[in-house]
């Protein structure tokens, strides 16, 4: 997978207020980058930035390869079955067919058809996962995707970030809750 995320010497200021600068990594296959700091340091910014859904005010972000966002609204039609409201998004992509495979990735594959306005918080998380999952992108912008799950969810959430990197993939994470992620470049806002 020919791919890559790079951040060079990015600023970012929201309402008015510097919230970080001088951020730089550059990820390639199979890297990974934990973005952390405390609540209001930019941490959702500097994913936005990343995701394009916001611009630097300072530096230059490039990269290779499609890159799907994980953030606080999983944008999922709240009345369709769980697998109909990933289809919506994965037809786009020309990916329909990689739905149920993500759903069961996240372990919600016997709720397919249960809409999502009936999942519970953590479930609904997976399904945003799953949403990336089908997505094939291989860069994957997960911004604080521990939050809602169980034990055994976050260690599911950890087996497909590192079974992502295997596959050459790169994950850029903003969290405040531990996750394991090896060798990960640290980003500290
Ligand atoms: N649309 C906006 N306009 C102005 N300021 C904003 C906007 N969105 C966020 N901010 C401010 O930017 C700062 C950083 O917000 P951000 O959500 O990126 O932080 P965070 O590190 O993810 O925080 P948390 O850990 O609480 O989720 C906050 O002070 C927030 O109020």
């Amino acid at each position: 997978m020919r791919t890559s995320l790079t951040f060079a010497d990015v600023a970012c200021v929201r309402g008015g207020r510097l919230l970080f600068e001088d951020i730089g990594f550059a990820l390639g296959p199979g890297d990974a980058a934990l973005v952390s700091g405390p609540n209001g340091a930019g941490k959702s910014s500097l994913i936005r930035i990343a995701a394009g859904l916001l611009a630097p005010a300072a530096g230059r972000v490039a990269g290779e390869g499609a890159r799907a966002l994980l953030a606080e609204s999983a944008a999922l039609d709240p009345e369709l079955g769980v697998a109909a409201a990933l289809r919506f998004w994965a037809r786009i992509d020309g990916r329909a067919e990689a739905v149920m495979p993500a759903l069961e990735a996240v372990g919600l594959g016997e709720l397919a058809q249960v809409p999502v306005r009936l999942l519970s918080t953590g479930q609904r998380r997976r399904a945003a996962l799953a949403r990336v999952v089908a997505s094939g992108a291989p860069v994957w912008l997960l911004d604080e995707p521990a939050n809602g799950l169980d034990a055994a969810s976050v260690r599911m959430l950890e087996d497909l970030i590192a079974g992502h990197r295997r596959e050459g993939g790169i994950a850029l994470v903003a969290t405040h809750l531990p996750i394991a992620l090896p060798d990960a470049v640290a980003v500290t806002l």
